[in-house]
């Protein structure tokens, strides 16, 4: 996806990021200076402790870099207020998460509700449950559902707002291979159809085949960024 005309939907110039706890300083980035393009899913893979997790939640405006500056599209993120953040994280980003921080006492449908009552043009609720394959599921509370299903109640609740950008944090980790795929596929449609922006943080270095671009992060900085020539559907992946 990596056209020579592709915009940057991210651009991060020098990123670093410095949790200090009293006793020791732990440099979670180092100089990160990347870019990740509209309409591509990029996977960021890296062992435990690389910065990844820390790196997504700068990109979705839920933390802030010690240095560096950090831009969605034309907007600074590392000036921006935290009212203006807020804004920018309701009418633009979309989070996945390893667990999927469903209401239990709610429906399937409502849990998508409890964001599109609050979206600028949000698509129905019951159009973004049948986008991630379980319009039979939607008067199911999570407790009905399995873990693959609860995960994409999870996307279909972030989906549905029309999000430019998809940040997922290890959404596949809490799941075993088969519904594990099964998730993945949901979120290569979700790439395909409308283009949004998507990036998937995961362990799984066999993941990485459904990428346009790989992002290999190490002891907090970007180690090697590939593109892939022939990417691989998640169904025929196996792990
Ligand atoms: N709130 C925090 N306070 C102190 N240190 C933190 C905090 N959050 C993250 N870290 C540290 O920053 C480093 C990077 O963490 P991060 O979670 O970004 O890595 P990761 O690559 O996502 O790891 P994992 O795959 O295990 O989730 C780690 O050493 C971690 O312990």
């Amino acid at each position: 996806m990596k056209d020579a005309d592709a915009a940057p939907v991210f651009r991060t110039e020098n990123v670093c990021k410095i949790y200090d706890t009293g006793e020791v300083k732990v440099h979670a980035l180092r100089d990160v200076s990347v870019s990740l393009f509209e309409k591509e899913l990029a996977v960021l893979l890296g062992p435990s402790g690389s910065g990844k997790s820390t790196f997504l939640n700068i990109l979705g405006g839920l933390d802030h870099p010690t240095t560096g500056r950090v831009w969605f599209r034309e907007t600074e993120l590392t000036t921006a207020n935290d009212r203006a953040l807020t804004r920018y994280r309701r009418d633009h980003v979309g989070f996945v998460f390893q667990f999927y921080n469903l209401v239990p006492s709610l429906t399937a449908r409502e849990n998508v509700q409890l964001v599109t009552d609050v979206a600028k043009t949000p698509m129905p609720p019951a159009e973004a449950l049948a986008l991630v394959g379980l319009e039979e599921r939607m008067d199911h509370f999570p407790a009905q559902l399995s873990g693959g299903e609860q995960q994409r109640v999870a996307i279909a609740r972030a989906v549905a707002k029309r999000p430019d950008v998809l940040l997922c944090d290890e959404p596949t980790g809490a799941l075993d291979s088969k519904t594990g795929t099964q998730v993945l596929e949901t979120l290569k449609h979700i790439n395909d159809t409308f283009g949004t922006s998507t990036a998937v943080i995961t362990h799984n270095a066999a993941i990485q085949q459904m990428a346009h671009r790989v992002i290999r992060f190490q002891d907090g900085r970007v180690d090697r960024i590939d593109e892939n020539a022939t990417r691989v559907s998640p169904a025929e992946i196996s792990w």
